[in-house]
């Protein structure tokens, strides 16, 4: 198949795990009755709001969460990207953030766990240390489906082309950004960047974001994504709790690369 129709979730999400989970649940469900056979849920799409609350909601891989999110994707028949969500780590009062993947049968695909943390203090912006309460993940993924190659990062990931780049030599044709990405930098940057991402590396980029606010000190930007990869946004999410639906024309992106071969004009294979 050279088509797909993929989907991003936008969330508002709060501390109330249950009301999350149903919100993702609802509109993942909308997404494939229009038709969507790929769909992304953003970055801690089931607890987000002060860390604490986010540590203590945390689950083991194969939790609550994640059963729900396989049956969705089973009882659907679609392939489901459940952004991610805080898992127990070996480390007291530490998380992993962790994004699964999850199969049309219901199978747990592929795990990656955010790699670069975003710790960062921009006055007037957004002043975070979310290494306080979360441990890097180590791994670099990228999966194998049927129809295409996908590869994984979350959120502050976007700002480190080299991982992008450790995607498109794993020959990612759609890389996913769930995000939950600050409102103070994402008016700036967000856009810019999987712009960018997509057109360097001649990929998808699926980018679901968090929208609005969590808590009084927390601002996501919204905007959710789908970027070609001529770096063309193929559908932006409104405001709010809400879906953006495009066609992924894998044709088109072979013929990108074909016409376009920076990916093989790469010196000393960087
Ligand atoms: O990179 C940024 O500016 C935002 C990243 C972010 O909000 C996050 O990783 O949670």
């Amino acid at each position: 198949m050279t088509k797909i129709l993929a989907a991003v979730v936008q969330l508002q999400s709060t501390e109330e795990k249950s009301r999350n989970v149903d919100a993702a649940a609802r509109l993942v469900t909308e997404a494939a009755q229009r038709g969507a056979s790929f769909v992304a849920l953003p970055e801690l799409f089931n607890c987000i709001g002060r860390w604490e609350a986010v540590v203590a909601a945390a689950e083991p891989i194969s939790g609550p969460t994640s059963q729900r999110m396989s049956e969705l994707a089973a009882n659907l028949g679609i392939t489901l990207l459940a952004g991610s969500i805080a898992e127990q780590s070996e480390v007291a009062g530490k998380i992993y953030n962790t994004s699964l993947l999850f199969g049309p049968d219901g199978q747990q695909l592929a795990c990656y766990r955010k790699r670069h943390l975003f710790d960062v203090d921009v006055p007037d912006k957004v002043t975070v240390r979310e290494s306080e309460f979360v441990m890097p993940g180590a791994e670099i993924v990228g999966t194998t489906l049927p129809d295409f190659t996908l590869g994984q990062s979350i959120c502050y990931d976007l700002r480190f082309p080299e991982l992008f780049r450790a995607l498109a030599d794993r020959r990612a044709d759609v890389i996913a950004v769930p995000a939950a990405f600050a409102f103070g930098t994402g008016c700036d940057h967000w856009e810019v960047l999987l712009r960018a991402r997509a057109i360097e590396n001649q990929a998808f980029v699926i980018a679901p974001n968090q929208h609005g606010r969590h808590t009084p000190t927390l601002q996501s930007y919204g905007r959710s994504m789908i970027v070609d990869p001529w770096g063309t946004v193929l559908a932006t999410a409104a405001d709010g709790e809400s879906l953006a639906l495009a066609e992924l024309d894998f044709q088109r992106l072979q013929d990108i690369r074909r016409h376009l071969p920076a990916l093989s004009h790469r010196r000393d294979g960087q």
